[in-house]
């Protein structure tokens, strides 16, 4: 990590493994990090509008867009937390999430993904997104 506090990208999902990653930012400020998330995709239920007010109350950042280049993503952030899909994942991989898989295999930093690596199994992105680290929940 090369800046202090190290500065990570958490981009969730529409599902269950998005929430993990709403939880993980939040524990990630905690631990004294600088966390910003995207989060393209929003439900609109109890659990995750409560999950997305936590983060705002801890002035944690969300991106209205997606860094459109890897090399942007590496310039700007250490770590990037792929909290996309998990195990409900299936068939073709739909936009927008098609465009920022194709980004993240891109990056050069490294991606810790939660439970499995986003969109394995897809032909558009092969094996999904090459994470340095799973991490279960
Ligand atoms: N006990 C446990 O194992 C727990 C696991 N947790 C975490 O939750 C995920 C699984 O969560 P789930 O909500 O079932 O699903 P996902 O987060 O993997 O994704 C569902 C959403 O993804 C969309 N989807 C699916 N396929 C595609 C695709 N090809 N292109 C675009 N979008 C896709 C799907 O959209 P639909 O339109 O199909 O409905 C869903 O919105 C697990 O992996 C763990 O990380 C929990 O924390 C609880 C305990």
């Amino acid at each position: 990590m090369s800046r202090s506090p190290a500065t990570v990208l958490v981009i969730c999902g529409p599902g269950n493994n998005g929430g993990d990653g709403l939880v993980c930012a939040r524990h990630l400020k905690l631990f004294g990090y600088q966390p910003t998330i995207y989060y393209p995709k929003r439900p609109n239920k109890p659990l995750f509008n409560a999950l997305v007010t936590q983060c705002q109350k801890m002035d944690i950042p969300f991106l209205g867009e997606m860094p459109p280049e890897p090399m942007l993503i590496d310039e700007l952030y250490d770590l990037v937390v792929d909290a996309i899909f998990g195990f409900s994942f299936k068939g073709d991989v739909r936009e927008p999430f098609r465009t920022i898989l194709s980004i993240l295999n891109g990056v050069t930093v490294p991606i810790a993904s939660i439970d499995i690596p986003s969109g394995s199994g897809s032909k558009e992105v092969g094996s999904g997104v090459l994470p340095c680290l799973e991490v279960g929940t």
